[in-house]
């Protein structure tokens, strides 16, 4: 006899299990030639960041976008199968997941899937997925864009270009050698490893830190040296890169204690998460001139509200949040997503099942 608790926790998964190959078959008999229906956030808006890659979906869903189910939720949730998102813009949450009877999988664009609660994802019957390695290279790409902007001034020049100012260029516009300078990468996962190799290529002198040590080979192929202790790296780097994954390990990792051990010249450049560091911390070490400089391609919020004091800092740089955003990785994630959706609406492993 199958104990009760089992039953129990099998019984929604059967239930959802029955519900779809039902919906299968309603849609079969209905029209064969009909597309499984995704709600997606981010294409429905003409002109929106992910508007071009639509097509790309079409051809083998019907997109549903977050604007059209807001006005229709009713009567769209019974035909929807897969979510794309990309971020958190759509939370995935109880009232959503009870909402969609038949849906199969959330799929993410990008690697970090900090913003789904996956198991209560899963608790639905429902799969998540994400686009790992396509990612690595375009956001260790912005990871050396941020330092190479910011130890340069690259925005000041810009900006002195635009303005056509008169006389020399201020003092202040004169930047700190990258070429040479010690670079401590905080997280050697894929895509530290890739900044690694980046500035390897301009000489930098590598420091990592990382919870398990790369492979001897690995470390040498880049010249990087293991740091045991976070704040050996801190004290002895020009420019820190933050490139973990968001987890309650990493939520604040780099705090007011952090920033105090950074050289008073140090550019802090964070590629991971917005609450991998403490913004606030952050605020107060700028202020106080206890840091050189910082680069964000992530903040909490994003993007930041007008007004923010980050925003203020003549040395701070900071992105909505672009480290895919170029056309070629963009695209590439789309069909990761595409291909990871139509798996699990076939029932198979996607290729890219986020597992916790
Ligand atoms: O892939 C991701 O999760 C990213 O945020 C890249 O910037």
């Amino acid at each position: 006899m199958i104990p009760v608790a089992l039953s129990l926790q099998l019984a929604p998964r059967l239930v959802r299990s029955f519900r779809y190959t039902y919906s299968q078959l309603v849609r079969t008999s209905k029209n064969t030639m009909a597309k499984p229906c995704i709600l997606a956030t981010r294409l429905g808006a003409p002109g929106g960041i992910y508007q071009c890659y639509a097509p790309c979906i079409e051809k083998h869903f019907t997109i549903i976008t977050t604007e059209e189910f807001t006005q229709n939720r009713q009567n769209l949730a019974g035909n929807i199968e897969a979510v794309f998102v990309w971020g958190g813009v759509l939370k995935v949450d109880r009232d959503l997941l009870q909402s969609l009877p038949y849906l199969k999988v959330v799929v993410n664009g990008g690697v970090g899937v900090d913003h789904l609660d996956i198991p209560l994802i899963n608790s639905f019957g429902v799969k998540v997925c994400n686009t790992p390695e396509v990612v690595d290279n375009a956001t260790a790409d912005i990871g050396m864009g941020l330092m190479l902007a910011s130890a340069r001034k690259i925005l000041d020049g810009h900006n002195y270009s635009v303005c056509h100012e008169s006389g020399d260029l201020l003092e202040s516009s004169m930047g700190t050698d990258v070429s040479g300078a010690t670079l401590g990468i905080i997280g050697m996962g894929r895509i530290g490893y890739k900044v690694a190799k980046r500035a390897s290529a301009f000489d930098m002198k590598i420091l990592y830190h990382n919870r398990n040590r790369r492979l001897e080979e690995e470390e040498q192929a880049v010249g990087a040296s293991y740091c045991a202790k976070m704040e050996d790296l801190l004290r002895s780097c020009d420019f820190v890169m933050v490139v973990v994954n968001l987890s309650p390990q990493t939520h604040k990792l780099i705090g007011a204690k952090e920033l105090a051990m950074l050289k008073p010249t140090a550019t802090l450049i964070n590629i991971s998460r917005g609450p991998v560091v403490d913004q606030d911390a952050l605020v107060d070490a700028l202020q106080r001139k206890a840091i050189g400089a910082a680069a964000l391609d992530v903040t909490y919020p994003e993007p930041l509200p007008r007004g923010h004091p980050l925003l203020s800092f003549p040395n701070v740089i900071v992105l909505p949040h672009m480290g895919t955003h170029t056309r070629e990785t963009s695209g590439v994630m789309v069909e990761r997503m595409v291909t990871n959706a139509l798996a699990a609406l076939r029932g198979d492993t996607p290729p890219n099942e986020v597992k916790v």
